[in-house]
């Protein structure tokens, strides 16, 4: 049985002709998982960022290494705070000395003595509590505060607080962002050992489509999905193959499609993929791989095609084929909706690094016109109410082809599949875009 085949007899409500966006992802989690690219390579920390961890970091030290100080003002003993004070209580203690951040503070000390300290500084052996100075009043070398404000412990950092020695500091499979790196830095590493990034090659068909550059034809429309998904692949950080528009021809199709599987992991194709397409990228596409064409119960984005392409040098080694509606908003949406998940889990991500983005409430502005039985992304703009959930409007134009409502937007309503019609200052929910496309 072919891999598609098998995957399809696993999955309990697999219907070809009508899937919903739950059983596609369920697919798609078994189709790819098992694929992700194993090869992996040292690189400098500022080269890491985005890129997926390919070991588990155990951390070579502790964060912070030593105890110290919270806030900037006098480390004493905290056996000194009486247990029972009356609110009107304070502390005097003579001030012995002062430590400052990056080097110990050795002085001997007396009973009744406190340390000026500033922040970040190591806590002198045997105090263990901070006075922040806003609340000293001082004289000489004497420091008073009141005793009722503070608790023994406050204002110390622990040592391994952060990160404790020999501790995990970041799963495998983690996919380094900002925090990541810092928190590598923390550890005094400065090179980490990462996923090779994941090669995608991509290519437009369709005799309609015109490359940048040609003349305008009647009935013939610029080529804009391969620049979207230029936009989207590089921002997932993948090294990008771009194939270029090839028309409906299958020898020129059929062999742009074996160079793609030779020099990618992944395949993005966009149009020809309808049941209805009247060109040869089905036909193709079915005879070099183990494919699968749905019509999701989705919209926009209801065509998809998906399966493996076998390399023509390494046969075991398929590249994972996604053929994506040509209407440029349908791509996109499934692009987000599905192939990015699956392009994740290829990187290597473990699972809640490659889960979907997750889903926000806001309450609708307006009515939104929604049928059940089917899944529909709507894109609005989500604004921020004071006081309230955000609130989200739905661009007026929901067509698959309208770009422009893209770029109005900040975000996709999903609707659910069994949902209906949604009410002015219903709460629905939304997948916000920032950083995403
Ligand atoms: N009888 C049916 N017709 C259609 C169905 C259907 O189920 N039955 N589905 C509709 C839906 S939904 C979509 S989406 C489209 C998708 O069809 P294809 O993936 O085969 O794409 P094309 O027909 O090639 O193109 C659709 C549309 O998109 C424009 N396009 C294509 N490629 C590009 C590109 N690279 N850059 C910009 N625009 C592109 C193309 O000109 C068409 O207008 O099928 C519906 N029809
Ligand atoms: O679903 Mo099509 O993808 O509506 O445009």
């Amino acid at each position: 049985m072919s891999r598609i085949a098998a995957i399809a007899a696993d999955l309990a409500d697999y219907d070809a002709g009508d899937l919903d966006v739950d059983t596609v992802a369920a697919f798609l989690a078994r189709l790819v998982a098992p694929l992700a690219v194993a090869d992996t390579e040292e690189v400098t920390l500022r080269d890491a960022l985005d890129r997926v961890l390919a070991d588990d970091l155990v951390s070579p030290v502790s964060v912070p290494p030593h105890d110290n100080s919270a806030m900037d003002g006098y480390a004493f003993d905290g056996a000194l705070l009486p247990a029972d004070a009356p609110i009107d209580h304070s502390l005097t203690l003579r001030v012995a000395g002062t430590a400052l951040a990056g080097s110990a503070w050795r002085g001997a000390l007396g009973p009744q003595e406190a340390v000026r300290i500033m922040t970040g500084a190591m806590m002198p052996a045997g105090l263990d509590t901070v006075i922040p100075q806003e609340f000293c009043k001082v004289d000489g070398d004497q420091v008073c505060f009141p005793a009722r404000v503070l608790r023994r412990g406050d204002n110390r950092r622990l040592a391994g607080e952060d990160l404790m020695q020999g501790q995990p500091a970041l799963r495998r499979g983690e996919r380094l962002s900002p925090a990541a790196l810092g928190m590598i830095a923390s550890l005094g590493l400065s090179r980490v050992t990462v996923r090779r990034r994941l090669r995608v090659a991509y290519f437009s068909t369709g005799d309609e489509i015109l490359c940048l550059g040609e003349t305008p034809r009647e009935g013939a429309v610029y080529d804009s999905n391969r620049y979207t998904l230029f936009g989207l692949l590089t921002r997932l950080g993948c090294e990008v193959v771009d194939l270029g528009l090839v028309h409906d021809d299958p020898a020129t199709l059929g062999a742009t499609m074996q160079r793609a599987a030779r020099e990618a992991d992944a395949i993005i194709t966009s149009g020809g993929v309808s049941a209805g397409a009247a060109d040869h990228t089905r036909d193709v596409m079915q005879q070099l791989g183990d494919m699968a064409f749905w019509r999701v119960a989705m919209r926009p984005g209801r065509p998809l095609a998906v399966g493996l392409i076998p390399s023509p040098d390494t046969p075991t080694t398929p590249a994972v084929l996604f053929g994506l509606p040509g209407n440029p908003v349908a791509t996109m949406v499934a692009f987000l909706a599905f192939v990015r998940p699956a392009l994740l889990r290829l990187m290597g991500c473990h699972d809640a690094a490659a889960a979907p983005p997750p889903l926000l409430r806001a309450r609708s502005a307006g009515p939104i016109r929604k049928k059940p039985g089917r899944t529909e992304y709507q894109r609005g703009f989500v604004r921020q109410v004071p006081g309230s959930l955000p609130e989200v409007l739905v661009a007026a134009h929901q067509g698959s082809g309208v770009l422009s409502s893209m770029l109005e937007a900040n975000g996709l309503v999903v609707l659910h599949h069994d949902q209906g019609h949604v009410d002015a200052g219903q709460e629905v929910d939304v997948m916000i875009f920032e950083g995403l496309i």
